[in-house]
């Protein structure tokens, strides 16, 4: 009889990056997980005499990495993603997104998008997304049945849409499907405010109350544009990040989204206050919205994770696109080649993110006791070889196509990249429903 230890899986793979401790690269190693928690992680040689697992993948060209968080989306534009281009974030909103908006969504379009979307993030190595949209109980089913681990905006506008009418009517929902999901260990919540141009003091000071009470991130668009800054000069005499402070926002609960223009007072103060920042480089360029100061940011000692923002803004839901423009842009802005090394940049995309959303105890690293959320990417295509350094090769050579596994939570959610929990043909079918149903009523919005 064997004496070895029974185990759910083991992933055996020639590179195991775990991000924590960091800048380590281990090869030949194996990850053996157990009731969806990392048990051990040791070498192939090691782990098969120890032990005997129901399942076992072999990945003899591919580096397993913590499964990317995406720390700022809008799952469900999806369904918009290319209807309005070219344009600067405010004219966008105004005249194309929020009437688009107005008309099309609803409670079937949230699910259906955010499955679209779910199914875009799993191919492409993502495990967890952070998520502001209306109809938030659709994202957090989309969410629950793709298996992905998410945290759901409890959100509010102070404008009335298709989801609610006024600032109470938006939280009173938040914080009911809150109740109902606070068993669901891959679900959890955050107030998300949208933005300062949207929200009045009134509402912050409700929001804070309920964040203090529930010790819940606030998820906020803030400092995106110039236009932004401008408004909030004009409206009450000081820049927003200031009225966040005057309004007491600023604490280790926030993730303030974009942050593109700072003064070196304010990058201060966001580590001052130890905020997290979630950078969207492909939305920040393609909304001209300018260059977020991220070298700045880091060197401070600010908290900085990664997104990719929604689909009608970047338009691809691709950490692999963000990870190598955040590192990209910053050596470019900064005027240094060694700003934002590869490493770096993994653990923004990474730990950064889970710590940003409060999960960092039990995901964003490769690290025993915390869950299996890990991502497989394979090296043996042509422009990934040959590969002196496999963090080099993933943040400046590879690209989301070469994900080939994913697993979170213990669970196959991608396996050698066939989705497991969501229908292919089932999701081409619903995206044309809502092409057709789009292109049949939209010639006046776009
Ligand atoms: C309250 S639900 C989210 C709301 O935000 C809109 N949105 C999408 N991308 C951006 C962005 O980059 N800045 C500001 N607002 C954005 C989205 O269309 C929803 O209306
Ligand atoms: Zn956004």
């Amino acid at each position: 009889m064997s004496n070895r230890e029974e185990i759910d899986t083991l992933i055996e793979a020639k590179w195991i990056i775990p991000v924590e401790p960091a800048e380590i690269v281990l090869n030949q190693h194996a990850i053996a997980i157990d009731h969806g928690i990392i048990k051990n992680i040791l070498p192939i040689a090691e782990a098969s005499q120890r032990y005997q697992p129901q399942q076992t993948f072999t990945l003899n060209d591919h580096a397993l990495i913590p499964g990317l968080v995406n720390l700022h989306t809008h799952a469900a534009m999806t369904l918009l993603r290319g209807l309005a281009d070219d344009l600067p974030l405010m004219e966008w909103l105004n005249k194309h997104i929020w009437p688009a908006e107005n008309q099309y969504v609803n409670a079937q379009f949230v699910l259906d998008g955010t499955r679209l979307a779910c199914a875009e993030m799993i191919k492409g190595g993502i495990t967890c997304f952070n998520d502001m949209y209306f109809f938030p109980e659709s994202c957090a089913q989309a969410a629950a049945s793709s298996g992905m681990r998410a945290a759901i905006g409890m959100i509010v506008i102070d404008f009335p849409t298709t989801y609610a009418s006024d600032a109470d009517d938006y939280l009173a929902k938040g914080l009911e499907l809150r109740d109902k999901y606070q068993h669901n260990p891959l679900l959890s919540f955050c107030f998300a405010p949208h933005a300062p141009y949207t929200v009045s003091d009134k509402t912050f000071n409700s929001i804070l109350t309920y964040a203090e009470q529930l010790d819940a991130a606030i998820h906020i668009h803030l400092h995106e544009t110039q236009d932004e800054i401008r408004i909030s000069m004009e409206s009450s005499g000081v820049r927003p990040i200031e009225r966040m402070q005057q309004l007491g926002l600023l604490s280790p609960n926030l993730i303030a989204v974009h942050m593109v223009h700072l003064t070196d007072h304010e990058i201060k103060l966001l580590h001052q206050y130890n905020c997290s920042i979630a950078h969207c480089p492909s939305s920040n360029m393609k909304l001209a919205s300018g260059f977020a100061p991220i070298s700045s940011l880091v060197n401070q000692g600010v908290n900085v994770g990664l997104g990719t923002d929604g689909a009608a803004s970047n338009n691809r839901l691709d950490m692999f696109e963000e990870m190598r423009l955040a590192a990209l842009l910053a050596k470019a802005n900064s005027g240094r080649a060694d700003a934002l090394p590869a490493h770096q940049v993994l653990r923004m995309a990474t730990l950064n993110g889970a710590n940003a959303l409060g999960l960092g105890e039990s995901t964003g690293s490769l690290t025993v006791g915390k869950a299996a959320d890990i991502a497989a990417i394979d090296f043996s295509h042509l422009n990934l070889t040959p590969c002196y350094d496999p963090v080099s090769h993933l943040i400046y050579a590879a690209s989301r196509e070469h994900v080939s596994h994913v697993w979170v939570n213990g669970r196959i959610l991608l396996e050698d990249k066939e989705l497991t929990t969501l229908n292919e043909a089932e999701l081409h079918y619903r995206a044309a429903m809502w092409q057709e149903r789009i292109t049949a009523t939209s010639q006046q919005l776009f």
